[in-house]
């Protein structure tokens, strides 16, 4: 298209030259006669012509007489007759170019190069220059002849080419430097014209307005037929650009136009999607605070049946060829576990617990969602916090942090005992509070004091067990501490730096023996426990304890590959943790029995598990495949766990009453007995009077032999004092309290009281339960106090946990 367009404009320029050619032509041949050449001459024999500049001189001498002073004229005819005759050489031919071209200078007219006659090329553009310069002499003398004045249309086509003026810019700067040659005002107004027609001109035709201009000058017929048609080109060119001008305006707008609903249509989108983000976040916060609420109600609802709570930590896998089966945790305490055994739609099988923390979850993180419990012992409740697992799993990393831990791998123990601390401090005011920690393991089913001076020496199984077999007491009397283990040293604490000395005491004298499954298994269950009594400053008294316990293992023999001692050891471990299965699935199907003197373990757990203590155990798993079996195993025993219903938990509180109150027994203060006593070398720790629970005063009416008078007269008794059973109900029963606060209370029945408690209760004695409940108060606490402890119960039949060894 464009070539096409291209040809078509060259051979218009063609003819046009040729036109203006004859044009020269015929004008040439009325001023100086016939040239000797055709009347359409092509450029070679036009330049030829002109050569010798004699044409040209006599042509200028016959507008303007001796504007060309002398002419060297050739007379080549004369050769003929004169032989000496000799024709002017080219030089001299030359001169009259040059006085052809000054006397065109001093006519101010347009001139050309004197080289231009010596070429014949077309493409120098050197002939149009010639032919330019011959119109404007005759146009010049057209006009000279009309009026005398000369119509200096044409411009120069050295100055002034539309071929190069392309730009309405580049014409104005063209004008002006006309305007500075010292062109008349005349022309220089022409000019002005001139240069503002030259855009427009340029722009819709792309022509040589040069030759337009001449062509309009000097048109003869045929060159009018010529301008004609070329005219009629150009309005064709015109019309078509015109029209392809109004398409491309048409496609602009529609454009714009699709722009601009596209434009809003994105902005309605985004407005839509913006709205939509938003609800979407508002959906997901809502559903978090829906997911946080209930999971307050359900810890709630457990606290208040007594429920106790389990998380799960799976540690990071250490073999990084083995493969884990872990494959979901969820933020609400679930867990997917894949069996690698079996195809995968079947392999899935789903837990859930309080809390699971996956394997990237740290110290802190276990710690905080601890805390709230630990707390509590502030507060006056016991608290029990368990760790279980099979060996290797990350009890011990959990609960004290690994050997030679930073500052960010500390364990609960102590993360517990620092929070604490602080507590205490911010409390100052309040009430002042007095700490005291005891540690032992159980190693081998015997009770040892890791905190004892002598302690490094129970290691050796072959000194007497009764040097360092701690004894195990579970039913008080009125002259000691209430403490289950009297003989183990007590140590105050005051800071945090206490609390780590004495912790990394106690776990160097702990039995640790490296085995395939753990380089540092620990052989025994390590107990810490801290005891904690508040006094505020009305003589108030808050008593609590917190049991930080460290199982041993659970482990496969054949898969630890233990001999002798370890044997040995895992043996004791394994039936251990049996009998603390059993405890738990007793509890769990809320037996009448519940089989705590089987092991050392369940008897110092006792209170902990079947008291009105605030228990969690934390349930630790090894994620690789090959301890699937075990981890399906914990994973049932801690399910179990969490089924287990205690009761609410029951806080150590007493106040102090004035006066006033002094009749209601309900209300009494119960006063401090011997305030501090020595024990076991250890640190001094106050001794509280023991309360005595319900339960021993039954057992004592039963062994008695005058159960139903003495329950008779107590339940009389009993609701003389309370009123009504309503005001009963908000009295908590007798707890015992680990450092043997008594509670005065009367023995009216609690919230507690409920069947599954009362079964709970009998159980930790063997005794079948009376229907009356007996007041302790009246009934003597001395007797009971001096009851024996009953038999050891059977052993629950239901058994759940590890017992591999
Ligand atoms: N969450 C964890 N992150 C990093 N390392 C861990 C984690 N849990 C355990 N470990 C590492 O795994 C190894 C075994 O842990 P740990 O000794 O605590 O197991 P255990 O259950 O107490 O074993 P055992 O019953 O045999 O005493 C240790 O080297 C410990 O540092």
């Amino acid at each position: 298209m464009t070539g096409l367009h291209e040809f078509n404009l060259a051979s218009r320029k063609a003819e046009e030259a040729a036109a203006r050619r004859f044009q020269v032509v015929q004008w040439l041949q009325s001023v100086v006669g016939q040239l000797g050449i055709p009347n359409q001459p092509s450029e070679k024999e036009f330049v030829s012509c002109l050569r010798n500049g004699m044409i040209l001189c006599n042509a200028i001498n016959k507008i303007h007489p001796g504007a060309v002073s002398k002419v060297v004229e050739s007379y080549s005819h004369l050769h003929s007759f004169n032989r000496d005759y000799q024709p002017p050489q080219a030089y001299q031919y030359f001169e009259n170019v040059r006085n052809f071209l000054v006397a065109l200078e001093q006519l101010r007219l347009p001139g050309f190069e004197a080289s231009d006659l010596e070429k014949d090329s077309i493409e120098s553009g050197s002939v149009s220059k010639v032919v330019d310069c011959i119109l404007g002499l005759k146009a010049y003398n057209e006009s000279k002849m009309s009026n005398g004045f000369y119509k200096h249309i044409k411009t120069p086509p050295f100055q002034l080419n539309a071929t190069k003026v392309n730009h309405p810019l580049s014409a104005s700067k063209t004008a002006r430097n006309l305007e500075r040659n010292d062109c008349t005002d005349s022309e220089s107004d022409k000019l002005k014209v001139i240069t503002k027609l030259l855009p427009d001109h340029s722009l819709n035709s792309e022509e040589n307005f040069d030759e337009n201009l001449i062509s309009l000058e000097n048109g003869s017929e045929s060159s009018k037929i010529l301008l004609h048609k070329t005219k009629c080109n150009h309005k064709r060119l015109l019309k078509t650009q015109e029209n392809e001008l109004a398409v491309l305006k048409t496609l602009f707008i529609e454009t714009k136009q699709d722009f601009h609903e596209f434009q809003v249509d994105l902005q309605r989108y985004l407005m839509e999607l913006g709205n939509q983000m938003q609800e979407m976040s508002s959906a997901a916060q809502g559903y978090y605070k829906v997911v946080e609420e209930n999971r307050k109600l359900y810890n709630m609802v457990q606290d208040l049946k007594g429920n106790i709570r389990v998380f799960c930590r799976v540690r990071p896998i250490f073999n990084s060829e083995m493969n884990g089966v872990i494959d979901y945790i969820g933020k609400d305490g679930s867990l997917f576990v894949l069996d690698p055994s079996k195809p995968q739609k079947d392999a899935r099988k789903t837990f859930q617990f309080n809390q699971v923390f996956g394997p990237t979850s740290t110290q802190d993180d276990v710690f905080r969602e601890t805390q709230p419990l630990i707390r509590s012992v502030m507060d006056g409740y016991n608290v029990c916090i368990f760790a279980y697992g099979q060996t290797g799993s990350g009890k011990t990393y959990t609960m004290s942090g690994p050997p030679g831990r930073s500052s960010t791998q500390l364990g609960i123990n102590y993360l517990a005992l620092s929070d604490l601390f602080q507590i205490c401090d911010k409390r100052r005011d309040m009430i002042t509070y007095e700490k005291y920690v005891q540690m032992v393991e159980i190693y081998n089913e015997q009770v040892r004091d890791l905190l004892s001076e002598n302690s490094s020496c129970t290691r050796y199984p072959f000194m007497s067990p009764e040097t360092f077999n701690l004894h195990i007491r579970t039913c008080s009397s009125e002259e000691d501490d209430g403490l289950s283990l009297p003989d183990a040293t007590m140590h105050s604490v005051n800071s945090t730096m206490d609390v780590l000395q004495l912790m990394e005491a106690g776990e160097v004298n702990r039995a640790v023996s490296s085995t395939s499954m753990n380089n540092l298994s620990s052989r025994s269950h390590s107990i810490f426990m801290v005891h904690g009594r508040g006094e505020d400053t009305s003589g108030g008294t808050i008593s609590s304890c917190l049991h930080l316990v460290d199982l041993a293992g659970s482990e496969r023999v054949d898969k630890s590959e233990v001999t002798g001692d370890r044997l040995k050891e895992a043996q004791y471990i394994n039936k251990s943790l049996s009998c603390l299965g059993d405890v738990i699935s007793a509890l769990a199907q809320k037996n009448s029995h519940i089989p705590y003197r089987n092991s050392k373990l369940t008897l110092l757990l006792q209170d902990a598990l079947g008291g009105q203590a605030k228990t969690l155990m934390i349930a630790h798993l090894s994620p690789e495949e090959d301890s699937f079996g075990e981890t399906i195993s914990t994973l049932k025993f801690a399910q179990r766990v969490s089924s287990v219903e205690l009761g609410a938990a029951y806080a150590h509180k007493e106040t102090k009453t004035d006066e006033t109150s002094k009749g209601d027994p309900t209300m009494e203060v119960h006063q401090l007995k011997n305030p501090l006593s020595p024990v076991n070398g250890g640190t001094s720790i106050p001794h509280f009077q023991l309360m005595q629970t319900p339960v021993k005063a039954e057992v004592d009416c039963r062994t008695s032999g005058k159960g139903s008078h003495i329950r008779k007269s107590l339940r009389t008794i009993g609701k003389l004092i309370n009123g009504s059973e309503k005001r009963k109900e908000n009295v908590p029963e007798n707890p015992r309290s680990p450092l043997g606060v008594s509670n005065h209370f009367s023995g009216v029945k609690s919230p507690h009281t409920s069947n599954a408690k009362t079964l709970r209760r009998q159980s930790l004695t063997g005794q079948e339960r009376s229907s009356i409940r007996v007041d302790p108060v009246e009934n003597g606490i001395k007797g009971a106090r001096n009851a024996k402890t009953p038999p050891p119960p059977e052993r629950s039949s239901s058994k759940i946990g590890d017992k591999r060894a």
